[in-house]
């Protein structure tokens, strides 16, 4: 039974803290050159003209989705008072593996939008079956379109030697219009946390993709401050300690400057003072409530991954705990290589380097660990370098909790042989 002590809450209006809620634009903080440049790109919309292709990148939680999304909002509306339908169609290709899967998931998202039955079946019929219905949803439904392309880069896709699914998405989708089989004005946006995004590209992709850049940076701890200021009355008056949002801003301006992970800490404080029956947030709330973020963050994570995925982040890990050399970061292709001994001593199948690669690099959409990328010096080509964010050694021992990985363990003397002489290849070359 609920007393009155249970029934009060620290929020008034907790969905302002939820990630995923829609803010007004009065609540948005130091982005004004981004919104200003999103605006004067997709204008043209509004005189009946088409509008640039664009690449917005940036660190994760910077605003990248929050600007494109409340400025098409504002697009929508106008176009709707003059009569014009203006069509946003927006996917995240986080979760989709294929280009085939990509253009079902645009079909699906039209559909969705528009109210209509999705037209085409999931599997069973050719990739180009699928652009088709895309197009004729979208001749039919609307006289302007700007597809919304969410974690571009990790859209990868591929067969050994065949050219990045991004690069066909981007390369089709731009090309539309000018082929006639979207009758309407067509832009695309693209929104990736790589800075080289493009440097990946395909040539013909890139010249019709051709994107006007807008860059998103990390907040700095008073952008954060002012960003939670400006929800802070998801909360009851006086239900804040002083300290409060300088510390929430303190604690996600060291971890790049992430708007999501503040409105994340933030709820968390207020949900712990709920869960205790406490009237007041304290700075103790917001400290104990990182403490079980970072703990659960990458924990839990591990746990829910497909086995493909553990395998990859075990191997990467092992690389750090094993390397007899300073230094805790893990080019690709040494990773790569003890991932492939790891999956021949399992006996499992085993993915291309892209793969491996892309799986490693979701991981850092949680912040388990950040990737940059390398170059090898003259003529030597580009590869990833991963970090860990927090302690490799507990990530492994999660993951040979699962009794698939269990056999691994025994080979341990193996695995630490395999890492040093991987290593040592790759800093001979
Ligand atoms: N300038 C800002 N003002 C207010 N809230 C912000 C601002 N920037 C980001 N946020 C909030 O932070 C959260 C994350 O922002 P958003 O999803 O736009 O980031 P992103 O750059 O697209 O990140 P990712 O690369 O991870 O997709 C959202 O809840 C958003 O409302």
């Amino acid at each position: 039974m609920l007393d009155d002590e249970g029934e009060s809450s620290v929020f008034v209006n907790r969905d302002l803290v939820e990630p995923d809620t829609i803010i007004d634009e009065e609540r948005i903080v130091g982005r004004d050159d981004q919104l200003e440049s999103v605006v004067s790109f997709l204008k043209p919309t509004l005189q009946g003209n088409r509008p640039p292709n664009m690449l917005l990148y940036g660190p994760a939680g910077t605003g990248k989705s929050l600007i494109i999304g409340a400025v098409t909002q504002q697009i929508i509306e106008l176009c709707k008072s003059k009569g014009e339908r203006f069509g946003v169609v927006d996917i995240n290709c986080q979760p989709i593996n294929t280009l085939d899967q990509a253009v079902y998931e645009l079909v699906q998202t039209v559909a969705k939008d528009v109210d209509v039955d999705i037209g085409v079946p999931e599997t069973g019929v050719s990739t180009k079956r699928k652009y088709r219905r895309l197009y004729e949803l979208i001749n039919e439904y609307y006289d302007s379109v700007i597809f919304i392309l969410d974690e571009i880069d990790l859209l990868v896709g591929r067969r050994a030697n065949e050219e990045p699914a991004y690069s066909k998405l981007l390369y089709q989708l731009s090309r539309a219009s000018n082929t006639n089989e979207i009758e309407g004005r067509v832009s695309v946006a693209a929104l990736t946390n790589d800075p080289k995004f493009m440097e990946d590209i395909d040539g013909r992709a890139e010249s019709s993709f051709n994107p006007r850049d807008i860059y998103f940076p990390d907040y700095d701890a008073n952008q954060l401050r002012e960003i939670l200021e400006n929800r802070r009355d998801a909360f009851r008056q006086d239900a804040l300690e002083d300290d409060v949002i300088p510390l929430v801003a303190a604690f996600a301006a060291q971890s790049h400057g992430d708007a999501r992970k503040a409105i994340d800490l933030f709820r968390g404080a207020g949900d712990l003072a709920d869960e205790r029956g406490d009237e007041i947030v304290t700075e103790d709330h917001v400290r104990e409530s990182q403490e079980e973020i970072d703990k659960d963050r990458s924990l839990k994570l591990v746990e829910g991954l497909t086995t493909q995925k553990k395998i990859s982040l075990y191997a990467t890990a092992a690389v750090v705990c094993y390397s007899k050399q300073t230094g805790s970061s893990v080019p690709s292709p040494v990773g790569f290589k003890v991932y492939q001994w790891v999956t021949d001593e399992l006996d499992t199948d085993q993915m291309t380097r892209e793969t491996y690669v892309k799986y490693v690099k979701e991981l850092s959409t949680y912040g388990l660990i950040s990737t940059s990328r390398k170059s090898r010096g003259r003529g030597g080509g580009m590869y990833m370098e991963f970090t860990f964010t927090g302690d490799p050694e507990a990530v492994m021992n999660r993951i040979v909790d699962d009794t698939r990985l269990e056999g691994i363990v025994e080979q341990k003397n193996l695995l630490q042989t395999v890492v040093n002489a991987q290593l040592n290849e790759f800093h001979k070359q």
